[in-house]
């Protein structure tokens, strides 16, 4: 297990820099997720930790060492990709092998020792001598895994390992993930698109937007404080209304540009132009009373609950409620919040 040191990272493939200087610091045994949209740059920051891409510009250090120049034999890692590239010829157990006879690691009996136990923490114990083929796909990637953890690396790159997996085993896995991650204490980069995955597994996330880190914290702070506009929508798909802030008769008031008003936290010192960011499942409709009104353009059956689309000034909103709520389309519901929950941006 070790420490993971980016520093000042740039990238750029045929003159386009797609990575803008990242710098980042990952403490041994931290799980951490790099969290992006597709083209972000997150597979090649990944690639470059584990040296398969060269960097532009920048440092990586692994273990306190310099690595950036070293190959990837030589740097202590394993990474398991969405592909999960098993050998079909080889059985699982002279898959899950395959590490250790590359690098040498040992003599037969205790590489055989090393496979059994890795094959046991993913919980494959008993089909060692199977091919690949004679797998489902949940198994198959749970042979990738073993084979990543079972050389005991520093560090664990893991590309979108889950992504090929349907819903339910795909939260088995996750499950696994957090179990194994908690046993070796592996220094751990997942990479992944998927918000959920990362709020669920990770220790810290970093969101990364357009080759920059956007914002980086614990999955709570990531969740309840978003920085900046792109993270609110990004993390928790908030709906984002321009309003301008203003001081109402008992605090700051959002005033929207049909004139309608939200009143906000007593303690938002805002004021001006700026972006509200209102979480869906934040948002209570009611047919009646007061705040501000909203027009239901359409609403999504979601089984336990709804998903109302509506417009406010002029601006889609969406909101999740219990199904036993049921609005017309067409019809004005009142929107409330808790002022807490509200988020301004400052434009
Ligand atoms: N070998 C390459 N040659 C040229 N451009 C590349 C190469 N590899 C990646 N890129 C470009 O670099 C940018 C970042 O790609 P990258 O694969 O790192 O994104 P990503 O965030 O991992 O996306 P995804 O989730 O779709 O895998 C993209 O614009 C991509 O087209």
């Amino acid at each position: 297990m070790a420490n993971v040191r980016l520093t000042n990272i740039r990238k750029s493939f045929n003159k386009t820099e797609v990575l803008h200087g990242i710098s980042l610091d990952i403490a041994s045994g931290e799980f951490i997720s790099l969290l992006g949209a597709s083209g972000c740059g997150k597979t090649t920051l990944l690639r470059m930790v584990a040296g398969l891409e060269t960097v532009s510009a920048g440092n990586v250090e692994i273990d306190n060492r310099d690595v950036t120049e070293l190959p990837p034999e030589q740097r202590d890692i394993a990474m398991m990709f969405q592909s999960y590239a098993l050998l079909p010829h080889l059985s699982v157990a002279e898959n899950v092998r395959f590490p250790l006879r590359m690098r040498g690691i040992g003599n037969r009996d205790e590489q055989q020792e090393k496979v059994k136990a890795a094959l046991e923490t993913v919980q494959l114990g008993h089909l060692g001598e199977r091919k690949p083929r004679q797998l489902s796909g949940g198994q198959q990637q749970r042979v990738a895994l073993a084979r990543a953890i079972v050389s005991t690396p520093k560090v664990l790159l893991l590309d979108e390992p889950l992504s090929n997996l349907d819903a339910r085993l795909r939260e088995d896995m996750q499950v696994e993930l957090i179990e194994i991650h908690q046993r070796l204490k592996l220094t751990t980069i997942f990479v992944t698109h998927d918000q959920e995955e990362a709020l669920s597994l990770s220790d810290r996330i970093v969101l990364l937007n357009a080759g920059k880190i956007e914002q980086q914290g614990t999955p709570d702070e990531i969740y309840n404080q978003p920085a900046t506009g792109f993270a609110s929508n990004f993390i928790g798909s908030a709906n984002l209304v321009p309003a301008e802030i203003i001081d109402g008769a008992n605090g700051p008031v959002a005033k929207f540009a049909d004139g309608q008003l939200l009143s906000l936290d007593a303690q938002e010192k805002t004021r001006g132009a700026a972006t509200i960011a209102l979480r869906q499942e934040d948002l209570t409709l009611s047919a009646k009373g007061s705040g501000p009104k909203a027009r239901v353009r359409t609403r999504v059956f979601l089984g336990a609950r709804n998903r109302y689309v509506m417009t406010l000034a002029g601006h889609p909103l969406r909101a999740l409620t219990a199904n036993d709520l049921e609005f017309a389309d067409g019809q004005d519901v009142v929107l409330s919040i808790d002022p807490a929950r509200i988020r301004v941006i400052r434009d």
